[in-house]
């Protein structure tokens, strides 16, 4: 059998079965899959064991938690029953806030996201953040592992300046990852898998490109397929 590759699938449905179907077809590829605000908010809790079924596979728990420490700390409280392998947070709460995160919920990998993908450079400018995006990025991890966090989310674009800003230690999630020639939708900082690893990341974030294929199950295998190539090559 060959290990799953470094990707986690937006499972990203309308409702639960769809969202245990694509787990089901893809967790034999790839190594975790998630599960974002759309699910959440529509099942809540139930959601995390329909999607981790009888393969256990690993569950990220995208809610990007953005409030004061205190209520912050409670929503993570909350979810770490669930035994998520990942929670996400904003950055931008601060390093109180990242700190709260990561006291409340020991045993999940706390992943700070920093800039969203789907932000261009003129969007980011227009939110009053000048300059090139690797500086916002690399001050907000900053502070953020700073504050304990174990994981950060960035565009594969920032990827390579994060990894020379944080070290070895820390994981680089990226969302924002586009096979060649795919359609970025609504990403902005996008990049290709083999880009993305090749600079650095630790694990992909790959939504609609897997789940919207004809076939699921067999476009995971195809990227997984691609990474392990690259691998295998070094
Ligand atoms: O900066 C971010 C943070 C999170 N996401 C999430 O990743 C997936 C991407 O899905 P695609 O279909 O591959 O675009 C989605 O669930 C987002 O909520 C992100 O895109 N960017």
């Amino acid at each position: 059998m060959t290990t799953p590759a470094p990707i986690a699938v937006a499972l990203d449905a309308p409702d639960l079965e769809t969202a245990a179907r694509w787990a089901g077809l893809v967790t034999p590829h790839v190594s975790t899959v998630k599960v974002g605000l759309e699910l959440y908010l529509r099942y809540g809790p139930d959601v995390i064991a329909s999607v981790r079924g009888a393969s256990g596979v690993r569950v990220f728990l995208d809610l990007k938690l953005h409030d004061i420490p205190n209520t912050v700390a409670a929503a993570a409280r909350a979810v770490a029953r669930l035994k998520p392998a990942i929670l996400t947070v904003h950055a931008a709460g601060g390093p109180a806030m990242v700190q709260a995160a990561v006291a409340a919920a020991p045993d999940a990998q706390i992943a700070a996201v920093t800039l969203l993908t789907s932000l261009s450079d003129a969007d980011l400018r227009e939110i009053g953040i000048q300059g090139p995006p690797d500086d916002a990025v690399r001050r907000m991890a900053a502070v953020a592992v700073g504050a304990g966090a174990q994981a950060l989310v960035c565009s594969p674009r920032e990827v390579a300046a994060l990894r020379a800003e944080v070290g070895p230690g820390i994981t680089l999630i990226t969302p924002g990852v586009r096979p060649a020639g795919a359609d970025a939708q609504d990403q902005a900082r996008v990049a290709t898998p083999e880009d993305a690893i090749a600079n650095g990341a630790d694990l992909l974030v790959i939504g609609r490109p897997i789940t919207g294929a004809p076939d699921p199950g067999a476009a995971a295998a195809s990227i997984a397929a691609t990474l392990r190539r690259m691998t295998d090559k070094e």
